[in-house]
């Protein structure tokens, strides 16, 4: 696997933006598309999501903790089949601290109490406009895994959906952590490259997990 001249080095993308290739070693990555092809099953499971302006989003979606429809969150699928939303696991929050701790510092990981997953899969064909993650009120740092087929990445600035922006290649098992003045930068993943996922993770397509703090007040 790991035949590349240049092996992949961790870097900082942005202020506050940091991308670790290979952060899930094979075991965490089988684990977590275990638990993603476990989330995606109805109720309340992966879906295709309808934009106001009547347009489909192409990655299909599910949601833990909060449910996110554009543009805000509710606790039931109010979009699609209106069950409840499953659960936020403690583990993968405490796997979200782990990595702002290890990018962005102890400090920054404090304050991440992750209570909010989407986990998008994405065919061959497709891809996700440039957004910004605006809907939280928290502005604790976003968290964003990916398993199977390699995509490209292209992180922003907090202005404009267009340039300057850093097209980042995010391969199966790595990390990308944007907070800080970064948090509010817009991204999107223009291509998704098919038939680039490990063979031993036995997955076709991309499947992203980014974690979010929503900063809701409980009873909401
Ligand atoms: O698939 C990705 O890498 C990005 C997903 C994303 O930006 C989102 O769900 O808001
Ligand atoms: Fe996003």
């Amino acid at each position: 696997m790991d035949t590349e001249l240049f092996p992949r080095e961790p870097a900082q993308v942005a202020p506050g933006a940091a991308h670790v290739p290979g952060w899930l070693d094979g075991a965490r990555q089988r684990e977590l598309l275990t638990a993603c092809r476990d989330w995606a099953r109805p109720p309340a499971g992966l879906r295709t999501v309808r934009t106001p302006g009547g347009g489909t989003m192409t990655a299909r979606q599910v949601c833990l903790g909060w449910h996110w429809y554009p543009y805000a969150y509710a606790r039931t699928v109010r979009d699609g089949d209106g069950a409840p939303v499953k659960p936020f696991p403690g583990w993968l929050g405490e796997l979200g601290r782990r990595a702002v701790a290890e990018t962005l510092g102890p400090e920054q990981a404090r304050a991440a109490a992750y209570d909010i997953a989407l986990i998008n899969f994405y065919d061959g064909d497709a891809r996700m406009g440039m957004h910004r993650d605006a809907d939280e009120l928290s502005g604790a740092p976003v968290v964003s895994l990916s398993l199977g087929d390699t995509c490209v990445f292209r992180f922003g600035n907090t202005e404009t959906r267009t340039r300057p922006y850093t097209d980042v290649e995010l391969r199966s098992g790595d990390l990308f952590v944007f907070g800080g003045p970064s948090r509010l930068a817009y991204h999107g993943v223009p291509r998704v490259l098919p038939g680039t996922a490990p063979a031993w993770l036995g997955l076709t397509g991309r499947l992203n997990v980014t974690l979010r703090v929503s900063g809701f007040p409980d009873a909401t």
